[in-house]
């Protein structure tokens, strides 16, 4: 299977180098572009077999299935790159939420996919969220699951869905780890205990509560009522923690949806051309 990646910043590497260390992909079957070439061909160097490519519709042209791994704006130019050659058989898949299957498929004539992966994958760990397009056939679907299953769990979602799945999958990591360092850096304030530590005990702590919610089959519920007997140190600074955290998340999930929206008119903008806010 020949895969093409368009955009070889942060998120497109992270995915080349999962597929190619969990065995999905071997180095020969990976053709990729970017909009500095350099960068393209430094990753391709380390790769004996793969090719760098100097135009986005070289990569399209050669793969079966391509991802584009840009950000939203991008879209539309290189959409415009690749839409002169590509075939109904091929594959295009965005792995933005703000770019809609809907979006693709109106400019381009082939089979269209999102799948939003999250930084967890570098690890061959959590969720890949996959949205299908009209043209995708049941195998079709099953042969990019395959793929995404060497470094993921793949989940079909309905695209009214994508904003929120991408919240808690994709945005995720980054909202724990800021959780995380806020935990550690009190510790440290108030302890005086070694950063390094504190960090391997907390890190080390949240690989543990991941692992009991999914192998262990606990709920968040059991988890906190195991934990704090009643009484118990841990019940009373729940108790706080409750207090202190109060809307939040919701606060989080209107702020990310907003700007969400503002993205989505932006790209819908882009493709359809139509004015955003009067302008
Ligand atoms: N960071 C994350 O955890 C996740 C990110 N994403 C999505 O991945 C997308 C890409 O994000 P990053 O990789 O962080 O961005 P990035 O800015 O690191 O990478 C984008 C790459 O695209 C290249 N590029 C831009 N225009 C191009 C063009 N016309 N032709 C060829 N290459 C072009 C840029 O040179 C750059 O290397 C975003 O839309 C983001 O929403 C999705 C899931 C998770
Ligand atoms: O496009 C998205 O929704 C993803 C989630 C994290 C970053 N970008």
């Amino acid at each position: 299977m020949n895969v093409g990646f368009i955009g070889t910043g942060s998120m497109g590497t992270l995915l080349i180098e999962a597929f190619i260390a969990s065995g999905a992909l071997s180095p020969a079957e990976v053709a990729i572009s970017n909009r500095t070439y350099a960068k393209a061909q430094a990753l391709a160097d380390r790769y004996p077999g793969m090719r760098a490519e100097f135009m986005n519709a070289d990569v399209a042209c050669g793969s079966d299935i391509v991802f584009l791994c840009v950000k939203p704006h991008e879209f539309i130019r290189v959409v415009e790159d690749i839409k002169p050659v590509v075939r109904p058989e091929q594959t295009i898949i965005s792995i933005t939420s703000p770019v809609l299957v809907s979006h693709l498929e109106g400019e381009l004539n082939c089979k269209i996919a999102k799948i939003i992966p999250s930084i967890t994958n570098k690890v061959w760990s959590g969720a890949s969220l996959c949205i299908y397009g009209d043209k995708m056939e049941e195998a079709d679907k099953k042969k990019l699951e395959s793929l995404f299953a060497h470094i993921s769990e793949p989940i079909r979602i309905a695209e009214s869905y994508t904003r929120i799945v991408s919240d808690l999958s994709s945005c995720g990591p980054a909202f724990m780890a800021f959780l995380l360092q806020q935990f550690v850096d009190a510790a440290v304030k108030e302890t005086g205990i070694p950063r390094k530590e504190a960090m391997e005990v907390a890190s080390n702590m949240l690989l543990g509560t991941g692992l009991l919610l999914t192998e262990g089959r606990m709920t968040p519920e059991e988890v906190q009522a195991r934990v704090a007997v009643p009484g118990g140190i841990t019940a009373k600074a729940l108790q706080l923690l409750r207090r202190e955290t109060e809307g939040v998340f919701t606060a989080l999930i209107r702020t990310t949806h907003d700007k969400y929206r503002e993205d989505l008119l932006k790209v819908s903008s882009a493709f359809y051309g139509e004015e955003v806010n009067g302008q």
